[in-house]
């Protein structure tokens, strides 16, 4: 796992898994370039990275319960829908356990490369060890990176695609994550990023809550994560509708967007392009 942060082997080993390819870590801000710290989070992003930390446990097993195993379908979707293909070089922003990038790893192969960005390293772990346990040849061309959706340690225009699984509305600021997916992207190429859907309709809403109080947050109770999951309901209400991230988006500088309902209107999927 390449660290891209405070407790290194921060730019030594990056540099080093990367010099055989020209992924190089983007010249340009401060603290990148001199090589210091660069997972420099705010405090409500701190706060965020250890929820994800202690929650990384579980987080698969519980999103294999709470959505009686549809997740995987919303992400086999979010992956079809980048138009990620063989021989691409590849970014899963917000990657968690892997799920999306072990479905980029299969779809790029040998000749493609998947960079798997995170910045908790428990989440990270997590994923390493199914990628060892779950074993695929493709599997190769996974790098798990530490590092932060804010601050990208990529040159400009570097990836043929980009998906965000359930990432971007736990990202503190969402435009800046924006921009910098827009900066990392290769023009014509496309981010795909899935979510909970914030709905404008009042009964998907109050199905999504009633959800989260009844269902997910007593089950979260049993592993003694009770507020962890009730941030879930939090995050998704102070989340952007399907029309306002298509608006985000294009201030950002895309091209195109669209967002699509998923899952009865409960998920939603945003495709971008550049
Ligand atoms: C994929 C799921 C959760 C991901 C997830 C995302 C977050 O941001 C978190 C933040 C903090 C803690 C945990 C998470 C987190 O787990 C699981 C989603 C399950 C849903 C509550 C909804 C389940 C819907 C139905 C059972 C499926 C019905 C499908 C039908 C086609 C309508
Ligand atoms: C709900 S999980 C989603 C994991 C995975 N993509 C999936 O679909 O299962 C959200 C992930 O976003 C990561 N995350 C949140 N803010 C981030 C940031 N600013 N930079 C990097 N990762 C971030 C968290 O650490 C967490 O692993």
């Amino acid at each position: 796992m390449w660290r891209v942060g405070a407790n290194g082997p921060p730019m030594a080993a990056l540099t080093a898994a990367i010099s055989s390819t020209p992924a190089a870590p983007s010249p340009a801000p401060g603290a990148r370039r001199r090589g210091f710290s660069v997972v420099r989070c705010s405090s409500a992003a701190d706060e965020r990275r250890a929820l994800f930390s202690r929650i990384a446990p579980i987080y698969d097993h519980l999103n294999d319960v709470l959505s009686l195993g549809q997740h995987r379908t919303w992400k086999r979707i979010c992956v079809s829908w980048s138009r990620a293909k063989r021989g691409d070089r590849v970014l899963d922003l917000c990657c968690g356990s892997g799920d999306l990038a072990f479905l980029l790893s299969q779809k790029v192969g040998l000749d493609g490369e998947v960079m798997a960005v995170d910045f908790s390293s428990q989440q990270l772990q997590t994923a390493a060890n199914r990628q060892d346990q779950r074993w695929k040849p493709c599997y190769k061309n996974i790098k798990w990176i530490e590092g932060d959706a804010l601050d990208l340690p990529f040159t400009d225009c570097y990836f043929d695609a980009v998906t965000v699984g359930y990432g971007l509305r736990n990202v503190v600021d969402k435009s800046k994550a924006m921009q910098e997916i827009f900066r990392v992207l290769k023009p014509g190429s496309r981010a795909s990023i899935l979510d909970f859907n914030k709905s404008s309709s009042l009964f998907t809403t109050s199905l999504q809550s009633w959800m989260i109080d009844n269902v997910v947050v007593p089950l979260a109770s049993g592993y003694g994560l009770t507020e962890e999951y009730k941030y879930l309901k939090s995050s998704i209400s102070q989340y952007l509708t399907g029309e306002e991230l298509e608006k985000l988006v294009q201030e950002a500088g895309f091209s195109a967007a669209k967002h699509y309902e998923l899952g009865g209107g409960l998920m939603g999927n945003l495709v971008a392009t550049r």
